[in-house]
C-alpha cells in the first residue's frame, strides 16, 4: 500500500507520516524544501521522539520524497498511491491542487481503482476545501470520472507539534497524545484498515469539538502569553490570570459544544482536563508565536476564537472570555508574523472597530462587538 503525503513538515512527519509507516503503509513526502527531500532520500528514515518522561524513540523507516514543483514526479507517484494526505497548512491547499488534478487526471486513465483524499489541516472542512481547488483546474470528463472513483473524506488531527529545534533535520519531536478522525460517510471504495484513525459517519462534531476546544484554549493562552511577555506556552500558563481566562474560555465553548451536538457534559470535561494538561507538558518547549502564528486565519469568523463566539449567542451564552482571546489576537504584534503585521498596521490606519469587522465580520450590531473593544482597551492597560 502507497501513501503519498504532502507536507514533510512537524505534523507531516511526526504524526501522519509516522502513523501511515506504521500501519504498513510505503510513505512517499512531497515537500517544497529541497533539503528536506534531500535527506528524506539520504537515508530513508527518520525519528519520532515522543515528549514524556520515557522519551521513547520511534524509528519511521521506508520513507522517501520529491519535490512538490516536480509536477510530473508527483503526478506519476498519484497513478498508482492508495491514499493522499496533506499537512500543509490551509492556505497551501489551493497551491497543491494544480498538481494533484495533474495527478488524477493521469491516473484516471488508467487506474479504476478508488482513491481517498484527506488533508489534515487545523480548519473545518479541510478536504472539501481542497476538493472545490482540485476540482477548478479538471476538465468536465475527468470530473466525472473522479466524482466516481475519488473521495476526499474532511478529517480532524490532533496532536501537538511544537517548532524543532535539532541538529538531526529529520528528528520529530512529538507529544504522546494523537488523534486522527476521519468521516467515513465520504469514503469512496473500501474503509481502509488503519491502526490509529477513528472513522465516523458524521465529522462536524468532532472537528468542532477539537477545533473549539484544543485551539480555542492554546490560542487564548498563546495570544494573552505574547501580550504578558512569556516565551513559551507553559510558562503563559502558569500565569493565574492567563490561565483563568483559557480555562473559562474553553467552559464557554464547552457549553456550545454540549448545546449543539449533545456531548455528555462530564465527558467534555475530561476531554477539557486532559487539554488543559497537554498544554503544560513540561517536556514540550512549545513557543506562544508557533501556536499564534497566522492570527488572521484565526480571527476568521468560523476559526478558533470566533466562531465559538458567534455560535454561543446562538445557544444563549454570553462569551465574554472568547472575547479576551480575540482581544488578545488583535493585540499580536509579532513583527515576524505578516499577518499579525497586517492587523496592527489596519488598526494604526482604521482604527480598532473597523479592523474588528474587516477580520472577524462581527458587526457593530453583535453584542460581541463592544466587548471586544472594552476588553483590548483593559488588555492594553494591564500590560
Ligand atoms: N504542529 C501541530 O501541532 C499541528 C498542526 N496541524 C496542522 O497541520 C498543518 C501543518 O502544520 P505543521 O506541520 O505544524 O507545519 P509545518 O510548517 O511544520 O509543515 C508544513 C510543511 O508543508 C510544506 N509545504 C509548504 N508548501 C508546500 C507545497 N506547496 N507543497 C508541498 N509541501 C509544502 C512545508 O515546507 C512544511 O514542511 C497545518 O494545517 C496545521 O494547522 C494540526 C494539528 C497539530
Ligand atoms: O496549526 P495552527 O492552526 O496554526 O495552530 C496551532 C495549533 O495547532 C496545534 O498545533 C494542534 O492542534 C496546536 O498545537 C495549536 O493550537
Amino acid at each position: 500500500m502507497k501513501a503519498l503525503h504532502f507536507g514533510a513538515g512537524n505534523i507531516g512527519r511526526g504524526f501522519i507520516g509516522a502513523l501511515l509507516s506504521g500501519a504498513g503503509y510505503e510513505v512517499c513526502f512531497v515537500d517544497v524544501v529541497q533539503e528536506i527531500v534531500d535527506e528524506i532520500n539520504r537515508r530513508r528514515e527518520y525519528v519520532v521522539e515522543i515528549a514524556d518522561s520515557g522519551h521513547e524513540k520511534i524509528k519511521v523507516s521506508g520513507v522517501r520524497a520529491i519535490n512538490g514543483q516536480d509536477t510530473d514526479a508527483v503526478a506519476t507517484e498519484m497513478l498508482e498511491a492508495n491514499l493522499v494526505t496533506t499537512a500543509v497548512g490551509p492556505h497551501v491547499l489551493k497551491l497543491i491542487a494544480p498538481t494533484i488534478a495533474k495527478g488524477l487526471t493521469e491516473r484516471v486513465k488508467t487506474n479504476s481503482q478508488p482513491l481517498n483524499i484527506i488533508a489534515c489541516e487545523n480548519v473545518v472542512g479541510g478536504s472539501s476545501i481542497l476538493k472545490e481547488h482540485v476540482y477548478q483546474h479538471l476538465d468536465e470528463s475527468v470530473r466525472k470520472k473522479v466524482d466516481e472513483l475519488v473521495g476526499f473524506p474532511v478529517a480532524a488531527v490532533d496532536r501537538i507539534v511544537p517548532l524543532q529545534k535539532h541538529e538531526d533535520r529529520l528528528l520529530v519531536t512529538v507529544e504522546p497524545f494523537y488523534e486522527w478522525v476521519v468521516d467515513q460517510s465520504k469514503i469512496v471504495g473500501e474503509v481502509p484498515e488503519i491502526a490509529g484513525i477513528t472513522f465516523v459517519q458524521n465529522l462536524e462534531p468532532y472537528i468542532e469539538r477539537k477545533l473549539y476546544t484544543v485551539n480555542t484554549g492554546h490560542a487564548t493562552a498563546a495570544y494573552l502569553g505574547y501580550h504578558f511577555g512569556y516565551e513559551t506556552i507553559d510558562q503563559a500558563l502558569q500565569d493565574q490570570y492567563i490561565r483563568d481566562v483559557t480555562k473559562q474560555a474553553i467552559s464557554e465553548t464547552s457549553r456550545l459544544l454540549v448545546a449543539k451536538y449533545a456531548f455528555d457534559p462530564e465527558q467534555q470535561a475530561q476531554y477539557v482536563h486532559k487539554i488543559m494538561n497537554r498544554f503544560s507538558n513540561p517536556h514540550l518547549s512549545d513557543e506562544v508565536t508557533r501556536i499564534g502564528r497566522s492570527p488572521i486565519r484565526k480571527l476568521g469568523p468560523s476559526d478558533r476564537l470566533v466562531g465559538p463566539a458567534v455560535q454561543s449567542l446562538n445557544y444563549g451564552i454570553m462569551p465574554e472570555h472568547l472575547c479576551i482571546g480575540i482581544a488578545a489576537a488583535l493585540l499580536f504584534d509579532y513583527d515576524k508574523d505578516p499577518e499579525a503585521v497586517s492587523i496592527q498596521k489596519t488598526i494604526k490606519e482604521k482604527g480598532l472597530a473597523e479592523t474588528i469587522h474587516h477580520y472577524t465580520k462581527i458587526g457593530q450590531d453583535s453584542p460581541l462587538f463592544s466587548i471586544i473593544m472594552e476588553k483590548f482597551d483593559q488588555l492594553n492597560h494591564m500590560r
